[in-house]
C-alpha cells in the first residue's frame, strides 16, 4: 500500500526504512532534470544551498505562475546552460519534519542543445550510467534511479530526519506508475 501523498494505483518497486511516515504538511513544488546521452548521464555538483556537495539533476523551485515544465527548462538553462526536449519521468515527495513537503517533478531527455556551462550553483559532469556516484548523492536516489534509467515512470516518497546540516534517510517507498 503506497504511503500518504502517493496515488493508490502504483505498483511497488522497492521500500525500506522504519518508523511512521511524517505528518502531512503544505506542499512546495520543485523540478529536477537529468540529461542522458548514449551511455552517459549528466549530473551537477551542487556548489551552494540545499544538497551542497552532492551530485544531482539540475533544478529548483517552481516560481508562481510558472508550469513545472517551464521551471525545469529555466533551471536547466540557468544551471547548465542548455535546453532539451524534456519528458516527465517521475515524481519524488521529499519529506522533512517541520518543513513543507517538496514535490519534485523529475524530467529526462536523451538529447540537448547548447554548450554545457558551469554556473554559480552547479558544476556539470558526465558519468557512465554504470558508474553513478550514489555515495555522493541524496540517499534515496539509488532506489528510484533504476526506473529513471530504464524509462519507467515512477512516484516515490522519501522521509528524512534532519540533524543540523545533515539529512538522514528514515523511510522510503518507490512505485511504478503503470498508467503510462
Ligand atoms: N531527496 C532529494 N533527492 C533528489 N533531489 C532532491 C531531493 N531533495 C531536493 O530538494 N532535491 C532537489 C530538488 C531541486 O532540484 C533541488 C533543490 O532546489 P534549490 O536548489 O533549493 O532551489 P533553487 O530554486 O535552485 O534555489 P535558489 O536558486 O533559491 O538557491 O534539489
Amino acid at each position: 500500500m503506497p504511503p500518504p501523498g502517493l496515488s493508490d494505483d502504483l505498483q511497488k518497486f522497492n521500500a525500506g526504512g522504519s518508523g511512521d511516515w511524517f505528518p502531512v504538511a503544505e506542499i512546495r513544488y520543485y523540478t529536477n532534470v537529468f540529461i542522458m546521452y548514449e551511455d552517459k548521464i549528466l549530473l551537477g555538483y551542487k556548489k551552494r544551498g540545499l544538497g551542497i556537495h552532492k551530485y544531482n539533476g539540475f533544478g529548483g523551485k517552481v516560481e508562481p505562475d510558472e508550469s513545472t515544465l517551464d521551471a525545469a527548462l529555466r533551471e536547466l538553462k540557468e544551471e547548465a546552460g542548455i535546453t532539451a526536449p524534456l519528458i516527465h519521468a517521475g515524481t519524488l515527495l521529499f519529506v522533512v519534519p517541520g518543513q513543507k513537503w517538496a514535490h519534485i517533478d523529475i524530467f529526462r531527455a536523451d538529447e540537448y542543445t547548447g554548450t554545457i556551462t558551469e554556473s554559480d550553483e552547479m558544476r556539470p559532469e558526465w558519468f557512465e550510467k554504470t558508474n553513478i556516484p550514489f555515495d555522493n548523492m541524496w540517499d534515496s536516489d539509488r532506489h528510484w534511479f533504476p526506473l529513471l534509467l530504464s524509462n519507467q515512470r515512477f512516484s516515490a516518497r522519501a522521509d528524512f530526519d534532519r540533524e543540523g546540516e545533515k539529512y538522514i534517510q528514515k523511510k522510503w517507498w518507490i512505485g511504478i506508475d503503470s498508467k503510462t
